[in-house]
């Protein structure tokens, strides 16, 4: 199975940007002015360098960084700094300067957004990203439960807001699930880390990669060879969404019984051979259409994040 062979023979071959693209090409802009927690848009273009910032505690760690909560000293905006310091391995440092390239060139309201980028001599590389102030979906899960109906169509409404941006300008994210979206007091969802994510050059771009969290992977990720080598990258993130909401819903990886740990050959052999997980009794039928979208095992019926955009589960009452 094609699975096999790419596990043997990890495709992390993420290009480099061009040389060029290796360094900044905006100065960090300065924060804005307000001391509010969460830091809002700015149009300075005053660089500040990563002196000007004091580190006020570790957010979490990730695949070979550290995201730090800092304050601009002057300001006191705060902001989430994700460091890869100098010494980590070639794979960690493409993926934060692929994260950067993508951060660059989006603007949307549902993206993480950079503040800047900087690189010290010692090696390290870091990016200045606006702070979440509730962490992640999946911290927010683990601390206050499962999510009502109502709140996951605001969370798919964002989710699928900021896809569609994605999209739109051919990005392929191919790692959504909770831990790689972060929230804020508002309820402002915003997609995140973008490691392992691809710029798809032309329209018909194959896209092979054996990338991103096993568990979120579309059937046609695990075995691309049974659909022609190739598979399409996005209906594969609109999946992963499917999946995501599924959980936050249920409390637990929707392809799996409650505590039991996902081993890599069970989960392949559910995704591939088994039929889409569905939703538990007491799930509204809106909520179980949706869910049916996103989850199609066949990915050209998986409708798209413009098309659901539109669908009923989305323009629901917030208050039901
Ligand atoms: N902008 C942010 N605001 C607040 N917290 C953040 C922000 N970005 C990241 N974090 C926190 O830092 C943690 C690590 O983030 P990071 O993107 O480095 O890695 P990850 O997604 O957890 O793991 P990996 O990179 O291995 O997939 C996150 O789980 C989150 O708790």
């Amino acid at each position: 199975m094609a699975l096999v062979r790419e596990r043997r023979q990890l495709n992390l071959s993420l290009p480099l940007p061009e040389p060029t693209e290796r360094r900044p090409r905006f100065p960090l802009p300065l924060p804005p002015t307000s001391t509010s927690a969460t830091a809002s848009t700015t149009t300075s273009t005053s660089a500040i360098s990563s002196s000007d910032l004091e580190k006020l505690q570790v957010l979490g760690h990730g695949n070979g960084g550290t995201v730090y909560k800092v304050r601009h000293k002057r300001t006191s905006a705060i902001y989430a700094l994700k460091v890869v310091h100098g010494d980590s391995d070639s794979t960690t440092r493409r993926q934060v300067l692929r994260e950067m390239e993508i951060l660059r060139r989006t603007d949307s309201a549902n993206i993480v957004q950079c503040h800047g980028c900087l690189e010290k001599p010692s090696g390290d590389i870091a990016i200045v990203m606006e702070y979440m102030d509730l962490g992640t979906l999946d911290s927010l899960l683990k601390s206050s439960g499962t999510f009502s109906e109502a709140k996951l169509a605001l969370v798919a409404r964002q989710v699928l807001n900021g896809l569609s941006y994605l999209h739109a300008h051919k990005i392929i994210h191919r790692d959504i699930k909770p831990s790689n979206l972060l929230v804020n007091k508002n309820m402002e969802v915003k997609i995140a880390d973008f490691g392992v994510s691809k710029i798809m050059c032309r329209t018909l771009d194959a896209c092979t990669s054996y990338v991103g969290t096993c568990a979120y992977m579309s059937p046609e990720r695990f075995d691309p060879d049974t659909y022609g080598g190739n598979y399409n990258g996005y209906a594969s993130d609109i999946w992963s969404l499917g999946l995501t909401l599924m959980e936050l819903y249920m409390g637990h990886f929707p392809f799996l019984p409650a505590g039991q740990r996902p081993d890599w050959a069970t989960l392949m052999c559910a995704i591939c051979f088994g039929e889409p997980p569905s939703l538990p009794d007491g799930a509204s039928n809106e909520f179980r259409s949706f869910v049916e979208c996103c989850l199609q095992k066949e990915s050209s019926k998986r409708w798209t994040a413009e098309k659901l955009l539109s669908h009923p589960f989305l323009s629901r009452d917030p208050e039901t």
